[in-house]
């Protein structure tokens, strides 16, 4: 597994120091407002984890899988939700916990789909956001890393449903998906 990715770009130890600082931020403007916050599966299950860990205050959590990229590197534009909230979000402050923004389809459609079940308020962690992959206009209120124009694969973040185990963040050698 280690032999097909090209370079660490960010290491486990780099992680854990950002996911750390965007805790404390969270916990300062969450405190009293008991935020529903929801992870987008499968990519961002690691940094929930992480990041509610260094939340301090209450919240609660829910979970919705969400997929559009396949076994590809490209997004094939279409946003299916795989599994929906347990949760109502009507009135909730809701907090989106996403790996990454690429293009930006996936989180576009969410943040709509919240806000027409009339969520009070909807914003976005992002641990990694590529603005090179943009095709909608997109911005995270909480952003981690910004990452260059590669396909990275690593902490939650798959090829082909590989790699998500990976403990940091790697650029995939191109010849891996080259034959897509
Ligand atoms: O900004 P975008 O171009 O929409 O890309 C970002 C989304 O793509 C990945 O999910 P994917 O659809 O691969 O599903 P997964 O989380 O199950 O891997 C990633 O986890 C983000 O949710
Ligand atoms: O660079 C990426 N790697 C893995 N999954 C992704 N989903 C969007 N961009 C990426």
């Amino acid at each position: 597994m280690q032999n097909d990715i090209q370079e660490v770009l960010i290491s486990e130890e780099e992680l854990q120091a950002k996911i750390k600082e965007l805790g404390a931020q969270l916990s300062g403007e969450y405190a009293d407002r008991n935020p529903l916050v929801i992870c987008v599966l499968k990519g961002a299950f690691i940094f929930m984890a992480d990041l509610v860990k260094r939340i301090t205050v209450p919240i609660e959590l829910d979970f919705m899988a969400v997929s559009s990229y396949g076994a590809a590197t490209k997004s094939s534009g279409v946003v299916k939700i795989i599994k929906d909230l347990d949760t109502t979000v009507e009135g909730r402050d809701v907090l989106i916990v996403e790996d990454i923004i690429d293009s930006g389809l996936t989180l576009s459609h969410l943040i709509e789909l919240l806000k027409n079940r009339n969520a009070k308020s909807v914003k976005v962690v992002t641990l990694f956001d590529k603005p090179s992959g943009r095709s909608v206009n997109m911005e995270a209120d909480y952003t981690g890393f910004v990452l260059p124009d590669a396909f990275v694969v690593g902490y939650g973040l798959d090829y082909a449903e590989h790699y998500r185990n990976l403990p940091y963040i790697g650029v995939l050698k191109p010849e891996i998906y080259t034959k897509e």
